[in-house]
């Protein structure tokens, strides 16, 4: 139990640190897309080859506009370090030169199993719930603050957690893909880390009222319905 402290104006008093990161990471562990149905079949060994061709070929949808959502949040930033620590995230996906970076590696994994890059490029076989959750996410971070967007990408905090246990489900049900699919995988435990501590300091540093850090937590809570909605339109399937 918590207990809310209003202050004489009537106005709720700011969580302090550690009760307002316990209520972010609360949301980033109860309402990840690690607990979705088809991540569950997935860890579980239970997906056809078709169905895990699906989830790449969409996923890379994701993964596609994540430097396109993250170079809207680098407009909003107005220090010189914030852009820059936030300008490592597109080239982590990027690259500094052709062959390089997360995009490459998404586009190895593709072709891991089966998938060529064109297929991958043309966006073809992205489901129409993949196409409105990933816009949904850009345009969040398009249109809102810079709190409420970087609070978003805190769904890293529970990533690097999800990726062991993924590479482990891969390798031991999905043999037929090739270890040298899975190094996007290895990357982002790393990454993800990293990112999700550097996010959590600036929001803290700029959620300084309960109504900033409510929205914080709101912003969280979209983000994981994002990744849910996603999933859900892989796991229904349709079209090829
Ligand atoms: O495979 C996953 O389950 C997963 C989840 C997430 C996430 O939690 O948002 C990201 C990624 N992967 C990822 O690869 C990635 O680059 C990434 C960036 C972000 C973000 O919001 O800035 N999330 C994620």
């Amino acid at each position: 139990m918590t207990v809310t402290t209003v202050r004489d104006d009537g106005v709720a008093a700011p969580w302090r640190t550690p009760e307002f990161t316990e209520r972010l990471r609360a949301v980033a562990e109860e309402r990840y897309h690690d607990r979705h149905p088809f991540n569950i079949r997935m860890h579980q060994g239970e997906l056809t080859p078709a169905e895990l061709r699906r989830w790449i070929a969409n996923r890379f949808h994701y993964q596609r506009h994540i430097p396109v959502k993250d170079a809207l949040i680098v407009a909003k930033l107005d220090q010189p370090a914030l852009r820059r620590a936030w300008l490592r995230r597109i080239q982590d996906h990027d690259g500094t030169a052709d062959g390089e970076g997360g995009i490459e590696r998404w586009l190895r994994l593709g072709e891991a199993v089966g998938l060529d890059r064109p297929t991958l490029w043309d966006a073809t076989r992205v489901l129409p719930g993949v196409r409105l959750a990933v816009e949904g996410y850009v345009n969040f971070c398009r249109l809102r603050p810079a709190l409420d967007a970087v609070a978003a990408s805190l769904t890293e905090l529970s990533a690097p957690s999800l990726m062991r246990t993924r590479i482990a489900a891969f390798e031991r049900h999905y043999p037929w893909i090739e270890a040298e699919g899975l190094a996007y995988f290895r990357a982002r435990i790393g990454q993800g880390g990293r990112d999700s501590e550097e996010a959590l300091a600036l929001v803290h540093a700029w959620a300084r009222t309960r109504e900033q850090q409510e929205r914080a937590v709101a912003a969280l809570a979209f983000k994981c319905e994002v990744l849910w909605a996603l999933l859900d339109a892989v796991d229904r399937g349709g079209g090829s």
